[in-house]
């Protein structure tokens, strides 16, 4: 089953909470098709559908911890294989949060080709996800939380950049700039695999 993914491009959408990620790959997903996997939203659809394990989700991403490294990544691949057939490539959004995550990642899954660093200032972030918070209906869209996400971004998730660095396939975009220019540089790296 894995095999079929192996030909599919796989571009990891890195960077910090409320950064835009979500936004540009929904962009992403529009021009060029490409299926789109957040590994938050995969999360908070298991919470939703009010399983056990949906409960124990929903205490770790209330407190802006990490959830442990195998069910996220049992998850993401499975919503791969859902759509191996007909993908010609994954946006694999807010993955992976640390080192290890991507490791693992690539032993089961595969390769990524490029990371997407989508980079906005702390200061920014919190202010976008506070004024998400105002009709997100997320719980972690609280001022608590949120400090929390950012902490553990900085510590835990930026090292995952300068892993990827190290292969030369980050490329870095400006989310501090309006939400059309940010996908002019994502659209350039993209045509550029
Ligand atoms: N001004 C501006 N606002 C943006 C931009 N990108 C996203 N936003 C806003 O910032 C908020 C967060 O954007 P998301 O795309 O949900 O961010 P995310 O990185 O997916 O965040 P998580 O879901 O927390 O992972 C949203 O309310 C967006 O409308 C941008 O380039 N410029
Ligand atoms: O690979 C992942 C992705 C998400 N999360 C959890 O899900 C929450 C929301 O993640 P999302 O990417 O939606 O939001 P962000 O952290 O970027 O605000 C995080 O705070 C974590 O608790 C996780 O543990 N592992
Ligand atoms: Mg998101």
């Amino acid at each position: 089953m894995a095999d079929k993914i192996k030909d599919a491009k796989i571009i990891f959408v890195v960077g910090g909470p409320g950064s835009g990620k979500g936004t540009q790959c929904e962009k992403v997903v529009a021009k060029y098709g490409y299926t789109h996997l957040s590994s938050g939203d995969l999360l908070r659809a298991e919470v939703a559908s009010g399983s056990e394990r949906g409960k124990q989700l929903q205490a770790i991403m209330q407190k802006g911890e990490l959830v442990p490294l195998d069910t996220v990544l049992d998850m993401i691949k499975d919503a791969m294989i859902a759509k191996a057939d007909v993908s010609k490539g994954y946006l694999i959004d807010g993955y992976p949060r640390e080192v290890k995550q991507g490791e693992e990642f690539e032993k089961k899954i595969g390769k990524p080709c490029l990371l997407l660093y989508v980079d906005a200032k702390g200061e920014t972030m919190v202010k976008r996800l506070m004024k998400r918070g105002e009709t997100s209906g997320r719980s972690d869209d609280n001022e608590e939380t949120i400090k929390k996400r950012l902490d553990l971004y900085y510590q835990a998730t930026e090292p995952v950049i300068t892993f990827y660095e190290s292969r030369g396939i980050v490329r870095k975009v400006d989310s501090e700039l309006p939400v059309d220019e940010v996908f002019n540089q994502v659209s350039k790296a993209i045509d550029a695999l």
